[in-house]
């Protein structure tokens, strides 16, 4: 079996590095001449709609069929960009119901699922260890249906109510990131929006029911749910999570005086958050989590708005070529 490359890139995840990525990338292709095309997206969103007419087109769900068969020319999916756009063609495959498969070289800033993945972190690396792959690996990533909106969707890294989505909201809404992202100092406007956001956000009350358990919090801070250790960038939030069992994690931060805030996240730096009493954490493939006062939520680093959630995560597999 050979590949036939269709990648799909975006040119600004990272502040320009996607674009980066991908001229290194055709440099090898052209140079070895793998049949390929590369599809850039001019503007937020487009990835989901070139995923939807590739889908339409050219993409074949995976068989080990094809495996065996070397004069294929089997069309891989490869997606070049950050967290946001793989979260978005992820989302299209899923929805399709047709189990194709799909490479992935990151190229964001945050880059929190290829770390969750283990993947080499030079581009060039990423690629031919995806030319080398002969099959498929199939991971968890999570699906999510809220009553209160009826709406599905998936994540590939996290789902989160309370405190990481505010960041996530007053990042992207911060005078600094759009002054300063010229500048390449997107980070300060994150940085800046930390600590805003740690001195302002309250303690929420939050239902969370899972295995026929109810769990009540009155002063809810940190709510995420992981399918690997990392998010924000880098940060191990869930340590024992893994991509490859047919979980889902769970993470809550208790509301606590600042002083103890700033202790919790010197233990989280330490991978040593599980030792305090304001950590919980649980592993389950089920999980309901009902918040009825309003609050931001984010799924992997994207804003799903200031509202109430009635939210049930499952697991679901989505298969990476590598
Ligand atoms: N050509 C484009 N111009 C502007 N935005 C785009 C473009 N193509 C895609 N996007 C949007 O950019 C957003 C962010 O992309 P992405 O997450 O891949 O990069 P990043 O934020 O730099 O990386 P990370 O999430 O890993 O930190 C996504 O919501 C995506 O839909």
């Amino acid at each position: 079996m050979k590949y036939y490359y269709h990648f799909v890139v975006n040119p600004e995840a990272g502040s320009g590095r996607g674009l980066k990525v991908a001229k290194k990338i055709e440099a090898i292709v052209k140079k070895r001449r793998f049949p390929h095309q590369f599809y850039y997206t001019e503007y937020a969103g487009q990835e989901q709609e070139l995923t939807t007419s590739l889908l339409a087109q050219v993409l074949l769900p995976w068989d080990d069929i094809y495996r065996e068969n070397s004069e294929m020319l089997y069309p891989l999916l490869v997606v070049i960009g950050g967290d946001g756009t793989l979260h978005q063609v992820v989302s299209s495959l899923q929805e399709s119901e047709k189990n194709i498969p799909l490479g992935y070289i990151p190229a964001g800033s945050g880059n929190d699922f290829a770390r969750g993945m283990r993947l080499p972190k030079e581009p060039e690396q990423v690629f031919w260890k995806i030319a080398g792959t002969a099959t498929p690996q199939s991971v968890t990533i999570i699906k999510y249906h809220d009553q209160i909106q009826d709406e599905t969707g998936f994540a590939i890294n996290n789902i989160g109510i309370g405190l990481d989505a505010s960041i996530v909201y007053a990042a992207n809404h911060s005078a600094a990131k759009s002054n300063l992202n010229k500048f390449n100092l997107g980070s300060f406007a994150y940085l800046s929006a930390v600590v805003n956001v740690l001195f302002r956000q309250k303690g929420f009350p939050i239902l969370v029911e899972t295995n026929g358990k109810q769990l009540n919090f009155t002063k809810a801070f940190l709510c995420t749910t992981t399918n690997h250790p990392y998010f924000g960038g880098g940060v191990a939030i869930a340590p024992t999570a893994n991509l490859n069992e047919d979980k889902i994690d769970f993470v809550l931060v208790e509301r606590v005086a600042l002083f103890k805030i700033f202790w919790l996240l010197a233990l989280l730096t330490r991978k040593k958050q599980m030792k305090s009493r304001y950590f919980h954490h649980l592993s389950t493939n089920k999980l309901r989590i009902v918040s009825t006062v309003p609050q931001h939520g984010q799924e992997d680093g994207e804003e799903m708005g200031k509202r109430p959630f009635d939210i049930t995560m499952t697991t679901a597999k989505q298969l990476i070529w590598s």
